[in-house]
Protein backbone atom coordinates (compact mmCIF):
# COMPACT_ATOMS: atom_id res chain seq x y z
CA UNK A 1 0.00 0.00 0.00
CA UNK A 2 1.23 3.70 -1.09
CA UNK A 3 0.12 6.18 1.34
CA UNK A 4 0.60 10.02 0.50
CA UNK A 5 1.42 12.92 2.96
CA UNK A 6 -0.99 15.69 1.74
CA UNK A 7 -1.64 19.09 4.24
CA UNK A 8 0.55 19.52 6.64
CA UNK A 9 2.15 22.15 8.75
CA UNK A 10 3.77 22.72 12.21
CA UNK A 11 4.23 25.23 14.92
CA UNK A 12 4.34 26.26 18.32
CA UNK A 13 0.22 27.10 19.76
CA UNK A 14 -0.66 29.42 22.36
CA UNK A 15 2.03 31.13 23.54
CA UNK A 16 1.07 33.47 26.31
CA UNK A 17 3.10 36.26 26.30
CA UNK A 18 3.04 40.17 27.76
CA UNK A 19 4.81 42.86 26.76
CA UNK A 20 5.10 46.15 28.35
CA UNK A 21 5.89 49.20 26.98
CA UNK A 22 7.65 51.09 29.85
CA UNK A 23 9.74 53.89 28.12
CA UNK A 24 7.37 56.56 30.20
CA UNK A 25 5.94 56.55 33.64
CA UNK A 26 3.02 55.76 31.56
CA UNK A 27 3.41 51.90 30.51
CA UNK A 28 1.28 50.04 27.84
CA UNK A 29 0.50 46.49 27.99
CA UNK A 30 0.02 44.18 25.35
CA UNK A 31 -1.38 40.73 25.90
CA UNK A 32 -1.05 37.91 23.41
CA UNK A 33 -1.91 34.35 22.97
CA UNK A 34 0.51 33.85 19.69
CA UNK A 35 -0.08 30.34 17.45
CA UNK A 36 2.47 30.08 14.77
CA UNK A 37 2.34 27.44 11.68
CA UNK A 38 4.88 27.22 9.15
CA UNK A 39 3.95 25.08 5.84
CA UNK A 40 6.18 23.97 2.70
CA UNK A 41 7.75 20.72 2.31
CA UNK A 42 8.74 19.47 5.64
CA UNK A 43 7.55 16.09 4.78
CA UNK A 44 11.09 14.35 5.47
CA UNK A 45 10.50 15.29 9.31
CA UNK A 46 7.55 13.12 8.75
CA UNK A 47 8.69 10.14 6.33
CA UNK A 48 12.44 9.56 7.31
CA UNK A 49 12.57 11.19 10.26
CA UNK A 50 14.99 13.82 9.35
CA UNK A 51 15.05 16.74 11.26
CA UNK A 52 16.99 19.02 8.66
CA UNK A 53 14.51 21.32 7.29
CA UNK A 54 12.76 21.68 10.62
CA UNK A 55 13.11 25.11 12.55
CA UNK A 56 11.96 23.67 16.14
CA UNK A 57 8.49 25.11 17.38
CA UNK A 58 10.43 26.24 20.09
CA UNK A 59 12.70 28.61 17.83
CA UNK A 60 9.11 30.38 16.47
CA UNK A 61 8.39 30.11 20.37
CA UNK A 62 11.75 32.51 20.78
CA UNK A 63 10.84 34.45 17.61
CA UNK A 64 7.35 35.52 18.33
CA UNK A 65 8.02 36.54 22.19
CA UNK A 66 11.19 38.54 20.66
CA UNK A 67 9.33 40.17 17.91
CA UNK A 68 7.19 41.86 21.06
CA UNK A 69 9.86 43.60 21.67
CA UNK A 70 12.10 44.15 18.10
CA UNK A 71 8.65 45.20 16.11
CA UNK A 72 6.81 46.02 18.61
CA UNK A 73 2.85 45.56 19.08
CA UNK A 74 1.27 48.29 17.42
CA UNK A 75 -1.39 46.25 16.64
CA UNK A 76 -1.55 42.50 16.49
CA UNK A 77 -2.30 42.80 12.56
CA UNK A 78 0.88 44.51 11.70
CA UNK A 79 2.83 42.58 14.46
CA UNK A 80 1.42 39.09 12.72
CA UNK A 81 2.59 40.68 9.45
CA UNK A 82 5.70 41.43 10.64
CA UNK A 83 6.24 37.44 11.90
CA UNK A 84 4.90 35.60 9.27
CA UNK A 85 7.15 37.62 6.46
CA UNK A 86 10.09 36.76 8.63
CA UNK A 87 9.01 33.11 8.69
CA UNK A 88 8.55 33.20 5.09
CA UNK A 89 11.20 35.50 3.91
CA UNK A 90 13.93 34.68 6.08
CA UNK A 91 13.65 30.90 6.73
CA UNK A 92 14.33 28.85 3.51
CA UNK A 93 12.18 26.23 3.66
CA UNK A 94 9.04 27.83 4.44
CA UNK A 95 6.55 28.69 1.55
CA UNK A 96 4.18 30.11 3.93
CA UNK A 97 3.29 31.41 7.40
CA UNK A 98 0.11 31.21 9.58
CA UNK A 99 0.02 33.65 12.74
CA UNK A 100 -2.81 33.06 14.87
CA UNK A 101 -3.09 36.19 18.15
CA UNK A 102 -5.61 36.30 20.40
CA UNK A 103 -5.46 39.88 22.19
CA UNK A 104 -6.86 39.94 25.99
CA UNK A 105 -7.95 43.38 26.59
CA UNK A 106 -6.99 45.63 29.57
CA UNK A 107 -8.61 49.22 30.50
CA UNK A 108 -6.50 51.62 32.95
CA UNK A 109 -7.76 51.20 36.74
CA UNK A 110 -8.96 54.63 37.62
CA UNK A 111 -7.84 56.00 41.22
CA UNK A 112 -9.74 58.93 42.31
CA UNK A 113 -10.85 59.98 39.32
CA UNK A 114 -7.39 59.53 37.69
CA UNK A 115 -6.56 57.11 35.09
CA UNK A 116 -3.18 54.81 36.68
CA UNK A 117 -0.13 54.73 34.77
CA UNK A 118 0.37 51.13 35.17
CA UNK A 119 -2.45 49.37 36.51
CA UNK A 120 -5.48 47.66 34.18
CA UNK A 121 -8.51 46.10 34.75
CA UNK A 122 -9.24 43.09 32.04
CA UNK A 123 -11.97 44.53 29.41
CA UNK A 124 -15.05 42.82 29.89
CA UNK A 125 -14.76 39.12 28.29
CA UNK A 126 -14.34 39.97 24.59
CA UNK A 127 -11.03 38.89 22.73
CA UNK A 128 -9.60 40.54 19.93
CA UNK A 129 -8.48 38.05 17.14
CA UNK A 130 -5.92 38.23 13.93
CA UNK A 131 -4.91 35.41 12.07
CA UNK A 132 -2.18 36.24 9.08
CA UNK A 133 -1.16 34.36 6.63
CA UNK A 134 1.76 34.65 4.08
CA UNK A 135 2.21 32.60 1.27
CA UNK A 136 3.47 32.82 -2.35
CA UNK A 137 0.19 34.23 -3.25
CA UNK A 138 -0.17 37.32 -1.56
CA UNK A 139 -1.06 38.65 2.52
CA UNK A 140 -3.83 37.93 4.22
CA UNK A 141 -5.06 39.22 7.25
CA UNK A 142 -8.29 38.23 9.12
CA UNK A 143 -9.43 40.25 11.86
CA UNK A 144 -12.10 39.57 14.72
CA UNK A 145 -13.16 39.13 18.15
CA UNK A 146 -14.43 36.32 20.23
CA UNK A 147 -16.68 35.89 23.20
CA UNK A 148 -18.62 38.96 23.18
CA UNK A 149 -21.60 38.52 25.02
CA UNK A 150 -24.59 40.78 24.28
CA UNK A 151 -28.16 40.25 25.67
CA UNK A 152 -31.29 42.15 24.55
CA UNK A 153 -34.23 41.31 26.48
CA UNK A 154 -36.91 42.02 23.97
CA UNK A 155 -37.12 42.91 20.37
CA UNK A 156 -36.61 39.35 19.56
CA UNK A 157 -38.98 37.36 17.74
CA UNK A 158 -39.25 33.70 16.59
CA UNK A 159 -42.19 32.65 15.12
CA UNK A 160 -43.87 31.46 11.97
CA UNK A 161 -41.06 28.13 11.29
CA UNK A 162 -41.82 24.86 10.02
CA UNK A 163 -43.22 22.29 12.58
CA UNK A 164 -43.78 18.26 12.07
CA UNK A 165 -44.47 15.82 14.45
CA UNK A 166 -41.39 16.43 16.74
CA UNK A 167 -42.24 20.06 17.24
CA UNK A 168 -42.68 21.49 20.86
CA UNK A 169 -41.75 25.17 20.80
CA UNK A 170 -43.76 27.75 21.11
CA UNK A 171 -43.91 30.63 18.60
CA UNK A 172 -42.75 34.22 20.78
CA UNK A 173 -43.06 37.90 19.16
CA UNK A 174 -40.97 38.79 22.63
CA UNK A 175 -37.98 37.12 23.57
CA UNK A 176 -34.44 37.66 25.57
CA UNK A 177 -31.81 37.45 22.60
CA UNK A 178 -28.24 36.66 23.71
CA UNK A 179 -25.29 35.26 22.37
CA UNK A 180 -21.27 35.16 22.34
CA UNK A 181 -20.17 36.63 19.00
CA UNK A 182 -17.38 35.23 17.39
CA UNK A 183 -16.79 36.83 14.12
CA UNK A 184 -13.97 36.93 11.81
CA UNK A 185 -13.50 39.54 8.95
CA UNK A 186 -10.83 39.26 5.77
CA UNK A 187 -9.52 42.36 4.44
CA UNK A 188 -9.11 42.70 0.98
CA UNK A 189 -5.43 43.21 -0.10
CA UNK A 190 -4.07 42.35 -3.41
CA UNK A 191 -2.41 39.66 -3.95
CA UNK A 192 1.22 40.23 -2.62
CA UNK A 193 0.35 43.17 -1.85
CA UNK A 194 1.61 45.47 1.11
CA UNK A 195 -1.43 46.04 3.27
CA UNK A 196 0.29 47.26 6.64
CA UNK A 197 0.56 50.40 5.61
CA UNK A 198 -2.71 51.70 4.72
CA UNK A 199 -5.02 50.02 7.01
CA UNK A 200 -6.61 51.50 10.02
CA UNK A 201 -6.62 47.69 11.85
CA UNK A 202 -7.84 49.63 15.89
CA UNK A 203 -10.64 51.95 13.56
CA UNK A 204 -11.73 49.33 11.89
CA UNK A 205 -11.78 46.80 14.73
CA UNK A 206 -13.66 49.61 16.94
CA UNK A 207 -15.92 50.70 14.54
CA UNK A 208 -17.08 46.96 13.04
CA UNK A 209 -17.64 45.87 16.94
CA UNK A 210 -19.83 49.15 17.39
CA UNK A 211 -21.36 48.80 14.24
CA UNK A 212 -22.39 44.74 14.96
CA UNK A 213 -23.63 45.93 18.54
CA UNK A 214 -26.13 48.80 17.06
CA UNK A 215 -27.49 46.18 14.37
CA UNK A 216 -27.87 43.67 17.48
CA UNK A 217 -29.73 46.52 19.70
CA UNK A 218 -31.90 48.08 16.98
CA UNK A 219 -33.29 45.64 14.27
CA UNK A 220 -36.37 44.07 15.27
CA UNK A 221 -35.34 40.36 15.08
CA UNK A 222 -37.02 37.60 13.14
CA UNK A 223 -34.01 34.89 14.25
CA UNK A 224 -30.95 35.21 15.11
CA UNK A 225 -30.43 34.06 11.50
CA UNK A 226 -31.37 37.28 10.24
CA UNK A 227 -29.32 39.45 12.89
CA UNK A 228 -26.41 38.31 12.09
CA UNK A 229 -27.02 38.81 8.28
CA UNK A 230 -27.57 42.55 9.32
CA UNK A 231 -24.39 42.70 11.33
CA UNK A 232 -21.95 41.53 8.51
CA UNK A 233 -24.04 43.27 6.06
CA UNK A 234 -23.60 46.78 7.91
CA UNK A 235 -20.17 46.05 8.21
CA UNK A 236 -19.14 45.81 5.07
CA UNK A 237 -21.59 48.31 3.87
CA UNK A 238 -19.17 50.55 6.22
CA UNK A 239 -15.59 49.22 5.57
CA UNK A 240 -14.38 48.96 2.02
CA UNK A 241 -11.22 47.57 3.04
CA UNK A 242 -13.21 44.12 4.26
CA UNK A 243 -14.64 41.29 1.63
CA UNK A 244 -15.24 38.49 3.77
CA UNK A 245 -16.98 38.06 6.91
CA UNK A 246 -17.74 35.20 9.16
CA UNK A 247 -19.98 35.17 12.09
CA UNK A 248 -20.53 32.67 14.61
CA UNK A 249 -23.22 33.01 17.09
CA UNK A 250 -24.33 30.41 19.71
CA UNK A 251 -28.03 31.11 20.77
CA UNK A 252 -27.76 31.70 24.77
CA UNK A 253 -31.67 30.09 25.09
CA UNK A 254 -33.71 32.15 28.11
CA UNK A 255 -36.38 30.24 28.72
CA UNK A 256 -39.18 31.33 30.97
CA UNK A 257 -39.46 29.32 34.62
CA UNK A 258 -43.04 28.40 35.49
CA UNK A 259 -43.65 30.56 38.31
CA UNK A 260 -47.30 30.27 37.83
CA UNK A 261 -46.84 27.21 39.70
CA UNK A 262 -46.48 29.24 43.00
CA UNK A 263 -48.78 31.58 41.84
CA UNK A 264 -46.82 34.52 40.81
CA UNK A 265 -46.85 36.11 37.70
CA UNK A 266 -44.90 35.61 34.84
CA UNK A 267 -44.42 38.32 31.89
CA UNK A 268 -41.15 37.76 30.55
CA UNK A 269 -39.19 38.49 33.11
CA UNK A 270 -38.30 35.06 35.31
CA UNK A 271 -35.77 32.90 33.03
CA UNK A 272 -33.94 29.78 33.24
CA UNK A 273 -30.58 30.53 31.14
CA UNK A 274 -29.92 27.11 29.75
CA UNK A 275 -25.96 27.03 28.96
CA UNK A 276 -26.85 23.83 26.67
CA UNK A 277 -27.43 22.23 24.16
CA UNK A 278 -27.63 25.44 22.19
CA UNK A 279 -28.48 26.31 18.62
CA UNK A 280 -25.36 27.66 16.61
CA UNK A 281 -26.10 30.11 14.08
CA UNK A 282 -23.14 30.08 11.59
CA UNK A 283 -22.91 32.67 8.61
CA UNK A 284 -20.45 33.28 5.73
CA UNK A 285 -20.71 36.76 3.46
CA UNK A 286 -18.39 37.86 1.11
CA UNK A 287 -18.79 40.45 -1.83
CA UNK A 288 -19.77 39.25 -5.10
CA UNK A 289 -16.11 40.30 -6.00
CA UNK A 290 -14.29 39.48 -3.11
CA UNK A 291 -10.71 38.43 -4.03
CA UNK A 292 -9.78 34.72 -3.76
CA UNK A 293 -9.05 33.84 0.16
CA UNK A 294 -6.87 30.88 -0.98
CA UNK A 295 -5.58 29.57 2.11
CA UNK A 296 -6.62 32.72 4.64
CA UNK A 297 -9.12 30.74 6.33
CA UNK A 298 -7.14 27.58 7.35
CA UNK A 299 -6.23 27.46 10.40
CA UNK A 300 -3.55 25.66 13.15
CA UNK A 301 -4.56 25.86 16.34
CA UNK A 302 -5.69 28.52 18.17
CA UNK A 303 -8.49 30.15 15.70
CA UNK A 304 -10.90 27.58 14.06
O1 LIG B 1 -33.11 32.64 16.21
C1 LIG B 1 -33.39 31.44 16.20
N1 LIG B 1 -33.08 30.68 15.11
C2 LIG B 1 -33.37 29.34 15.03
O2 LIG B 1 -33.08 28.68 14.01
C3 LIG B 1 -33.99 28.76 16.14
N2 LIG B 1 -34.41 27.49 16.40
C4 LIG B 1 -34.93 27.49 17.65
O3 LIG B 1 -35.39 26.48 18.24
N3 LIG B 1 -34.88 28.75 18.19
C5 LIG B 1 -34.30 29.56 17.25
N4 LIG B 1 -34.00 30.88 17.26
Amino acid sequence: MAYLLSDHQYGKAESRMVRIYRDTARHEIRDLNVTTALRGDFAEAYLSGSQAAVLPTDTQKNTAFSYTKEKGVATIEQYGLELARHFVSEIEPVSGARIEIEEFLWERAVIDGVEHDHTWLRKGQEVRTAAITVDATGEYVIAGLKDLIILKSTGSEFAGFLVDGYTTLPETHDRVMATALDVKWRYAAADGGDVVGGVDWDGIYASAKAIMVKEFATLQSLALQQTLWHMGTAVLDAHPEIVEIKLKAPNKHHFDYDIARFGVEQKGEVFHADDRPYGLIEATIAREDAPAAHDAWKFSAGLA
